[in-house]
């Protein structure tokens, strides 16, 4: 299947069991309904709404699997490729090719915040070991805070490493964003901007971003998809109608602590009806009665509960 670097591409999330293993069954039904949401153009799984940090090599490689099994044969599958050792990561990024991923998302390491502005040669060595591991398409993502690397890291990275198709950008500036857009996307060494701009994508988009890339995606794939719809067609009436529906459910998500957010998503689908339990895996930890009653009545107004 091959991966276009376009179009709406949720990050799946990873529902657990009660005693915190793999709920396949609820993932292979999770990752059925994205597929079905028109205009969704791939999926992603082991990135950060999969709860990629909390889960062993083992489990990530068979999250890839079921994701393979399940949608493989309908839409492209990307893997996200995520260790602190870049040596690591370069191993999972050969795994992964062999497991039929049809590409990557780089999830950017900790040690990224802790410098990756001023040794911007860290994320040129992590880069570069994983294109090096693979062929497979590879997807930058841009993280917002202290991990967020330079535009001119991102524009050495665009001329140095050739599989680099995309950027997942979720900077949180708009002014970053924008000139991210301007320097990747629309410069002579094409790597187009998929947003990860979940809480503000109608502005995002505007700026032409080619996709989005974004953990939302898990649980308002069909919203996400009839705004990028609008948008392209340059209908801002009807985006605008879209981004309010939107925006309800993105302020139950969206807030502090964003440690939280897929989390929050999880609570949504059991709402939904589509999860049997919002099980995560600590450090994370259950949302309280409040918040929870907070998303339902946000699911409520956006009418997006059956019940
Ligand atoms: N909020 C964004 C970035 C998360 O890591 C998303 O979920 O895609």
């Amino acid at each position: 299947m091959k991966f276009r670097a376009s179009g709406v591409i949720p990050a799946a999330l990873m529902p657990f069991t009660q005693d915190m293993e793999l709920d396949l069954t609820t993932f292979r039904s999770h990752l059925r309904d994205l597929a079905s949401v028109k205009g969704v153009t791939g999926i992603c799984v082991n990135g950060h709404a999969s709860e990629v940090m909390s889960c062993t090599e083992q489990e990530q490689a068979r999250i890839l699997t079921v994701a393979l099994e399940e949608v493989g044969n309908a839409l492209p599958v990307i893997g996200g490729v995520y260790s602190e050792s870049s040596i690591v990561a370069a191993q999972h990024a050969k795994q992964w090719q062999q497991l039929g991923a049809n590409a990557l998302l780089v999830v950017p390491p900790a040690a990224f915040g802790k410098g990756a502005q001023l040794r911007p040669e860290m994320v040129m060595e992590h880069y570069q070991r994983i294109a090096d591991a693979c062929d497979l398409p590879l997807i930058i993502f841009q993280y917002a805070g202290a991990q967020m690397m330079a535009i001119q890291t991102l524009t050495n990275l665009a001329d140095t490493i050739p599989s680099i198709k995309a950027i997942k950008d979720y900077c949180g500036d708009p002014v970053a964003h924008e000139e991210t857009v301007r320097q990747l996307q629309n410069s002579h060494r094409k790597v187009n901007v998929l947003t990860a701009h979940s809480s503000w994508l109608l502005q995002s988009l505007a700026l032409g971003c080619e996709g989005i890339l974004s953990g939302a995606g898990s649980t308002v794939a069909a919203l996400q998809a009839e705004l990028f719809e609008a948008m392209k067609d340059s209908d801002l009436p009807r985006a605008r109608e879209i981004n309010e529906r939107l925006d309800i459910p993105n302020k139950a998500f969206y807030h502090a602590p964003m440690a939280d957010q897929h989390n929050r998503m999880k609570e949504a689908q059991v709402l939904m009806g589509r999860f049997p339990h919002a099980v995560v895996r600590p450090p994370l930890m259950k949302l309280s009665t409040a918040e929870i009653d907070g998303i339902r009545a946000a699911l409520a107004k956006a009418v997006m509960l059956n019940h």
